[in-house]
């Protein structure tokens, strides 16, 4: 994996400064909730941004206010390179994981197969317009959402990326990437939802 163009991308994510942090994050919501998708998903994935991903906490909130279920990626207890589902609701403690990233605790009762879900935004370091996804480089989403590289259709997966994070040159994809069905940027849906 190219180590040095995903340095590069997380460099360019993190200088976007508060304002454009925060307009992003608004046109973001605009463009989703109006979605058919959005509308007919009642459990959805999130994640709790760091290193200047794309926040999608409004949409979090929006969606605990419609009464979705939502969840969130906790990493494994016991191993190391998987990652739980786990669901969030607004009165939850989190903690913070090893890399700094928020998370509610994995309790069993909590606990969704990812085949369950109907949607699931994912972050991402970079994408290219084919739906190729670079990520933090330890294959997490890959492994959760292995079983779509198969015939199954769900969850919808949507990558959410400011525009900055679009590699033009197109990411060389490896065996085990999942590709996603839709990448979202503030200012464009690539793909279908
Ligand atoms: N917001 C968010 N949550 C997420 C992810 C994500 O990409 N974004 N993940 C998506 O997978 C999982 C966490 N994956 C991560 C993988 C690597 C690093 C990281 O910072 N690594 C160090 C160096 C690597 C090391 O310690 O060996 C670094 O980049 O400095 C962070 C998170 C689960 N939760
Ligand atoms: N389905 C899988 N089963 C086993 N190992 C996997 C699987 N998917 C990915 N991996 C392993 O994970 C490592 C990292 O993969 P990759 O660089 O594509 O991660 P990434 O998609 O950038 O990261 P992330 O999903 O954590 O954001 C690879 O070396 C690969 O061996």
């Amino acid at each position: 994996m190219p180590v040095s163009l995903r340095q590069q991308l997380r460099q360019q994510r993190r200088q976007l400064d508060y304002l454009q942090q925060q307009h992003a994050a608004r046109l973001l919501v605009r463009r989703l909730s109006r979605s058919l998708r959005w509308q007919r998903s009642r459990r959805i994935a999130f994640y709790l941004p760091v290193d200047g991903e794309l926040d999608p906490r409004e949409l979090l909130r929006l969606a605990l206010q419609q009464g979705k279920y939502c969840y969130l990626p906790v990493l494994h207890p016991f191993h190391p390179d998987r990652m739980l589902f786990v669901r969030y609701q607004l009165t939850d403690r989190l903690h913070y994981n090893r890399w700094g990233i928020a998370e509610p605790v994995p309790s069993k009762a909590r606990r969704i197969l990812p085949r369950r879900l109907q949607l699931a935004f994912v972050p991402l370091t970079g994408f290219d317009r084919s739906g190729n996804r670079l990520g933090m480089g330890k294959g997490f989403y890959d492994r959760a959402f292995a079983f779509r590289i198969g015939n199954s259709r769900s969850p919808v997966l949507v990558g959410l990326a400011h525009n900055c994070q679009e590699v033009a040159g197109g990411l060389q994809a490896a065996a085990w990437d999942v590709k996603m069905d839709a990448i979202c940027t503030p200012s464009e849906i690539i793909g279908r939802i």
